[in-house]
């Protein structure tokens, strides 16, 4: 697969400008590449653009924005539901673009460009029932309504691991809400993000209401243009913990609304009377999702002392049988990390975890044989609460189980970090279904499965995960702020 470029039904859905105010710009001589992780070549040149673009895609927001705004919800959601079908319609395609800019096989490509386009279709349905209240102030002749409005431009600034649906899950949301939108991409991943604005623009949205600015070596720059931006009224990221805090910083001259989707640390407890043939196959799906690279993958895997050697031992029989190549080729089941450098959190980990007493199940290691960025999974298991895997996020194909033996301190264990996105849960028994759901300091906890987004799930996290909820009837709600209005003076009642 060296010289591997894949063929499309719409060419055009591959572009090499940004798009701002309705129109695609290069408007620079100079270029970043964007590379296939499987083997390095250059898929695409893309502008590097200077800061200034990002003044002018705010300037065309903030204009859009004034009518925007007033459209109603019926109409903003028939442009929607106009993104969602061609998404759908281009899935094949659009699937050939993800994976060829982030590695993940073909299948996991289409599969994310189905849950990106999912957020159209539920936002569309979402916008023009946007609610608001009415009730008694207590001064009596006085009346009382809120309403929702949307709360104007919206910086956006999303990562590779899921270059559509990091995208669609906030511009939905926002267009839904009524606000315009100036997106940063990910400089490995920007094509994904080029042929949505390519679609939505077939869909009907009226120009300057989704911008796309482009910079690979600029993105500290861009990032601060759009926090400090008195124009810009919300910040929305996906990203490293250390970023999202950068981000914060600077949006406090403005006071600008933040949502922050940052890093995790998940754990995944299986209890000995869990079914362990389906806590083993949910806690791969989930540690392996992404080959690991997902915020919500599993990164510590607490078995009972009972069950962690059979757990471990049918674990690494499973991981034994991944393929692992070029995304595109027939039978892969996990592709390359985003980049070489990547790999070197995962040897780290796996190093400390065995210094410190931890049993080598699965040795894995790099793959040379397929290229630099190619990494098998090592499964390490009775790995010491201590190791370095247990406190920082690996964010690669590295499963490490640890053994534990009470209820108390899985729980101590598992809230014994900075974060708190996702937990796993398996286990058969209802009461510690209840009691540990509630007891774990995560934004998400999910029972006796291992894969639970979907566009209808509240998703963000506690601690420093972050704030703010995507998807869901909340993640509408991020987009507005509550207009109160109160009429006064009315004569008594009759
Ligand atoms: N909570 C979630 O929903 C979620 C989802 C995906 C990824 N993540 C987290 O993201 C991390 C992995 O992604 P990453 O390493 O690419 O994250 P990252 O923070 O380095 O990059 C994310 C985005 O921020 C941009 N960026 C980097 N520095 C910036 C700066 N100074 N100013 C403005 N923008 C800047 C990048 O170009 C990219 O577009 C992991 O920690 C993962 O858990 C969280
Ligand atoms: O990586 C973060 C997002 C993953 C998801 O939406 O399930």
């Amino acid at each position: 697969m060296s010289s591997f470029k894949p063929t499309f039904l719409c060419d055009e859905l591959l572009r090499d400008a940004a798009f701002v105010n309705g129109k695609w710009v290069k408007n620079t001589s100079e270029f970043f590449e964007v590379t296939d992780p499987a083997n390095g070549n250059v898929i695409a040149k893309l502008p590097e653009q200077s800061v200034e673009i990002v003044d002018e895609a705010i300037d065309a927001a903030s204009e859009a924005f004034k009518t925007f705004k007033n459209i109603s919800g019926r109409q903003r959601a028939t442009w929607l539901r106009n993104i969602y079908n061609l998404m759908m319609e281009n899935a094949e395609d659009l699937g050939k673009i993800l994976s060829w800019e982030n590695g993940k096989p073909l299948a996991e490509g289409i599969g994310e460009v189905k849950y990106a386009a999912s957020f159209f279709e539920w936002f569309a349905e979402e916008a023009p029932r946007i609610y608001g209240t009415a009730f008694s102030p207590a001064i009596a002749s006085n009346r009382a309504f809120t309403r929702r409005e949307p709360i104007g431009v919206c910086g956006i600034i999303t990562p590779w691991n899921f270059p559509s649906a990091m995208i669609t899950r906030k511009a939905a949301a926002a267009f839904a809400a009524g606000c315009t939108v100036v997106v940063k991409p990910d400089s490995q991943t920007p094509l994904s993000a080029l042929a949505l604005a390519y679609l939505a623009e077939k869909a009907g949205l009226p120009a300057g209401v989704f911008n796309i600015v482009l910079t690979d070596k600029k993105t500290p720059e861009f990032g601060m243009r759009l926090c400090e931006s008195p124009k810009v009224k919300k910040v929305t990221f996906t990203g490293s913990t250390n970023v999202g805090k950068i981000l914060m910083k600077q949006s406090a001259s403005t006071l600008k609304k933040l949502s922050l989707e940052l890093g995790g640390n998940a754990p995944l407890i299986v209890f000995a009377d869990a079914d362990l043939d389906q806590a083993v196959e949910q806690a791969l799906a989930s540690k392996f999702r992404g080959l690991g690279q997902t915020c919500v993958c599993a990164n510590r895997l607490y078995v009972q002392e009972d069950i962690i050697d059979e757990f471990s031992s049918r674990l690494a029989s499973k991981v034994n049988d991944f393929v692992i190549g070029h995304g595109f080729q027939d039978g892969v089941t996990h592709g390359p990390m985003i980049n070489a450098k990547a790999i070197e959190k995962v040897e780290a980990h796996a190093q400390d975890a065995i210094k410190k007493g931890a049993k080598l199940v699965v040795k894995g290691g790099r793959r040379p044989d397929l290229g630099p960025a190619f990494y098998s999974p090592t499964v390490l298991s009775h790995v010491p609460q201590e190791a370095d895997v247990t406190s920082q996020e690996t964010f690669g194909p590295l499963c490490a189980l640890i053994p534990f033996s009470t209820t108390e301190e899985v729980v101590k264990y598992a809230n014994d970090t900075d974060v708190g996105l996702a937990a796993y849960l398996f286990t058969k028994n209802i009461d510690t279904i209840y009691t540990v759901s509630e007891a774990l300091e995560t934004g998400m906890v999910s029972v006796n499965t291992g894969v639970f987004s979907d566009c209808t799930v509240p998703f963000g996290g506690v601690k420093e995960s972050g704030f703010g909820r995507e998807g869901s009837l909340h993640g509408l709600e991020d987009y507005t702020v509550i207009k109160t209005t109160i009429i006064g003076g009315l004569p008594s009642r009759l």
